[in-house]
C-alpha cells in the first residue's frame, strides 16, 4: 500500500498514534534495516516521547549483517528506555528477544505495580512504522491465529482487537501507519530503490543512477562479480552503459536501452542479486 501523505492525513495518522498510546506500555517501531533512519518517521521520538520502545531492523535478511550491527550499537547506545534488535518477520526470526526485551524495559513499572499490590497483567504494545516495512507481518507472525477480541477496556471509547503473544504479551491489532521524511531527495531514493514507493509514481532511471553511484562507492565488488566489468567506469552514466552493454541492452543503431539496463539493475538489487546491500550508513 502507498499512502499519498496530505498534511491532514499526517496530523490524522499522528492523533490516531498517540490516541493508540495511551492503551500501551511500550512501543515497536518498525524500520527497514537496510535504511534504518530513512525508513522512520521524522517526528517518532516526538510522538512516542517517553514511553520504552524497541526499534526492530525487520528485513535483516536483505541488510548488510555487518552494518545492521553497527546500526544496533548506534540505536543501543541512545538512551536506556529505547532497545533495538534485528528481525525478519517475514520468517519469524528474532522474534523471542521482543519479549524478553519488553520484561526487561518494563521492570520497574511493573515492580512498582506488584509492589503497590497490583496483580501484574499482559504487557501491552503496539506496532508503528511507515507503509510497507512489514507490520502485518510481524503481526501475523506474532498472533499464530492468537487474535483475541477483548472489546472495552474501561476507559477506552473504541472496541480495540488485541492480539495475544503468549500469556504476557498482548499487541493492538492495527498497527500505528506513519509517513517517512520524503521531503527529503535522498531519503525518497533511498525508500524507491528497496520498493518502498510505488514504481509508477517514481523516476526509476534516477533511482538506478542513485543506487550505482551508492554501490560504486560502497560495494564495487559486487558490480565486479555480477556484471563481469574488469574496471568501474568513474562516471555513472560510462557506467550505466557498461552494464547495459553486458547485459545485451542494446537498442537499434547500438545505443543503450536504458529501460532495460534501468529495470536489471534495480531488480538485481531487489532480489538480492548482488547480495544484501545497506542504503546507509550509521554515522558515528
Ligand atoms: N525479506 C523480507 N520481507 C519482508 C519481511 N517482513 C515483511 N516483508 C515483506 O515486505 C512486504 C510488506 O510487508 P507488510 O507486512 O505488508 O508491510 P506493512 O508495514 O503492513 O505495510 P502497509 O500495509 O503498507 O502499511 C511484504 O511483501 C512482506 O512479505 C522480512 O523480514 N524480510
Amino acid at each position: 500500500m502507498t499512502i499519498q501523505w496530505f498534511p491532514g492525513h499526517m496530523a490524522k495518522a499522528r492523533r490516531e498514534v498517540t490516541e493508540k498510546l495511551k492503551l500501551i506500555d511500550i512501543v515497536y517501531e518498525l524500520v527497514d534495516a537496510r535504511l534504518p533512519l530513512s525508513s522512520r518517521n521524522p517526528m517518532i521520538d516526538e510522538i512516542v516521547a517517553n514511553k520504552p520502545r524497541i526499534i526492530l531492523l525487520n528485513k535483516a535478511d536483505m541488510a548488510d549483517t555487518e552494518k545492521t550491527n553497527r546500526w544496533l550499537d548506534y540505536f543501543n547506545s541512545q538512551n536506556n528506555n529505547t532497545k533495538a534488535i534485528a528481525i525478519d518477520a517475514h520468517q519469524g526470526k528474532g522474534l523471542t528477544k521482543i519479549h524478553s526485551l519488553s520484561k526487561e524495559l518494563l521492570k520497574e513499572k511493573w515492580d512498582r505495580m506488584i509492589a503497590k499490590g497490583i496483580r501484574p497483567r499482559a504487557i501491552r504494545a503496539l506496532i508503528v512504522g511507515i507503509p510497507n516495512v512489514g507490520k502485518s507481518t510481524l503481526i501475523n507472525r506474532l498472533a499464530k491465529k492468537n487474535i483475541a477480541k477483548t472489546g472495552d477496556r474501561p476507559g477506552v471509547t473504541k472496541a480495540q482487537q488485541w492480539v495475544k503473544v503468549g500469556k504476557e504479551l498482548e499487541l493492538l491489532d492495527t498497527p500505528g501507519i506513519l509517513w517517512p521524511k520524503f521531503e527529503d531527495q535522498e531519503v525518497g531514493l533511498r525508500l524507491a530503490t528497496t520498493g518502498a514507493i510505488k514504481d509508477t509514481i517514481i523516476n526509476l532511471q534516477e533511482v538506478a543512477v542513485y543506487a550505482l553511484r551508492y554501490l560504486s562507492e560502497y560495494y564495487p565488488s559486487r558490480l565486479h562479480e555480477r556484471y563481469g566489468l574488469e574496471e568501474i567506469p568513474e562516471d555513472v552514466v560510462e557506467l550505466f552503459d557498461a552494464i547495459g552493454k553486458k547485459r545485451g541492452c542494446i537498442m537499434s543503431g547500438g545505443y543503450i536501452d536504458y529501460d532495460k539496463t534501468t529495470e536489471i539493475i534495480i531488480r538485481d538489487i531487489r532480489t538480492l542479486k548482488l547480495g544484501k546491500i545497506t542504503f546507509e550508513i550509521p554515522t558515528e
